[in-house]
């Protein structure tokens, strides 16, 4: 981990200015392709170059994991869903896959922690930490050293991936319950209280929610206030939000973008900078969640999300909507005529 916090590097100063004075020269009125400037000039200061390379091709991480606090009735959904929809990711039958297949980019699942066994399968990724975390609600979600561990294997999947060929990094998740860990590590970081940032998940009645609420809150008072982020993620998270923590760190690490998805990836995101603030520089905020704990995430990030289609599923499925974005704003830097080449009159 060490070695990866020492490559994230800050934006390069001389490409964003370079991208800066390229967007005044193209055939369009300065600054009217709005938020999609600013992400082609961050996109060219985390590259180092101008243009950046087109992001492309990309390849999404299913980062999967089980949820001790399951046991408090949190989610409506039994536990064997988890690992039931990590074989659907690997027979390509679920969202993530139709829209990933839409867009062309490849699906891994990695096992971090899912309660059972999985065979070997191609596009499975086996690195399972623990089968599932302790209950967060009466005690340590897990060890600082499993926790570390799933830090490092997401930095190892962003490698292998990376070192495979892809120019863009997608993030997503699967664990049922996650999203109460989630919420817990969004209150940590982002210091809201846990009413603010706890959602209905996957979709939950008043009373569940409130209870739901209530865990998030008895196991944050177990958090000492100078409590440093490899201890929130072990109190508190969940493997699959540790691996995408530094999965986040790897992509910044090799100045690859890495599109956030939902809540899951949000609550990683912060994780990760808190280990290293410099990690936002590669974060592109895919989409906006329903779950209010991901725009509070965000708005903690600093990062503006690309799209808002009231969705809630996590898996990456967001995210990987907004890739089509992301690259038509790099590609306006690579294709679009200047006023002078094409021979348009200024203003
Ligand atoms: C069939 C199915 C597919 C999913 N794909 C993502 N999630 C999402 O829902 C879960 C979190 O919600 P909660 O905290 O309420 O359990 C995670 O697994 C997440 O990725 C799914 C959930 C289900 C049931
Ligand atoms: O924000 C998400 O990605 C999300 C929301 C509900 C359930 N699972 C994931």
């Amino acid at each position: 981990m060490r070695e990866t916090l020492d490559a994230i590097r800050p934006l390069d100063e001389e490409a964003m200015a370079a991208a800066r004075a390229r967007h005044d020269r193209l055939t369009k009125p300065a600054g009217s392709l709005g938020t999609l400037e600013e992400l082609s000039i961050r996109l060219a200061g985390l590259a180092g170059t101008c243009p950046p390379p087109l992001p492309a091709p990309a390849a999404v991480a299913v980062f999967a994991g089980d949820h001790g606090v399951h046991a408090q009735g949190v989610s409506p959904w039994p536990q064997e869903v988890t690992v039931q929809m990590v074989a659907n990711y690997l027979a390509g039958g679920a969202v993530i896959n139709a829209f990933a297949r839409e867009i062309g980019a490849d699906v891994h699942v990695v096992d971090v922690g899912v309660a059972t066994a999985i065979d070997d399968a191609p596009g499975l990724i086996q690195a399972k930490i623990r089968p599932g975390t302790a209950d967060l609600a009466t005690g340590p979600a897990m060890t600082l050293d499993e926790a570390q561990a799933a830090i490092e294997t997401g930095i190892r999947v962003a490698g292998q991936l990376v070192g495979g060929g892809a120019r863009i990094l997608v993030a997503g998740d699967m664990g049922i319950a996650n999203t109460t860990p989630a919420a817990a590590l969004i209150a940590a970081f982002t210091g809201r209280d846990a009413g603010e940032v706890t959602g209905r998940g996957t979709g939950i009645d008043d009373h569940t929610h409130h209870h739901k609420i209530a865990v998030v809150r008895t196991a944050l008072r177990r958090l000492p206030a100078d409590a440093g982020p490899l201890r929130v993620l072990a109190e508190v998270g969940g493997l699959e939000h540790a691996a995408i923590a530094g999965f986040a760190l790897g992509a910044a690490a090799h100045r690859v973008p890495l599109v956030l998805d939902g809540v899951n990836t949000v609550a990683g995101a912060l994780a990760a900078a808190a280990l290293h603030p410099g990690v936002t520089a590669a974060l592109v905020a895919g989409h906006r969640s329903v779950e209010p704990g991901a725009t509070a995430g965000l708005a903690h990030l600093g990062l503006e999300p690309l799209v808002d289609l009231r969705m809630r599923l996590g898996e990456g499925t967001g995210a990987v909507l907004a890739l089509p974005i992301v690259s038509a704003a790099v590609r306006v830097l690579h294709d679009v005529a200047t006023f002078d080449s094409a021979g348009v009159t200024e203003k």
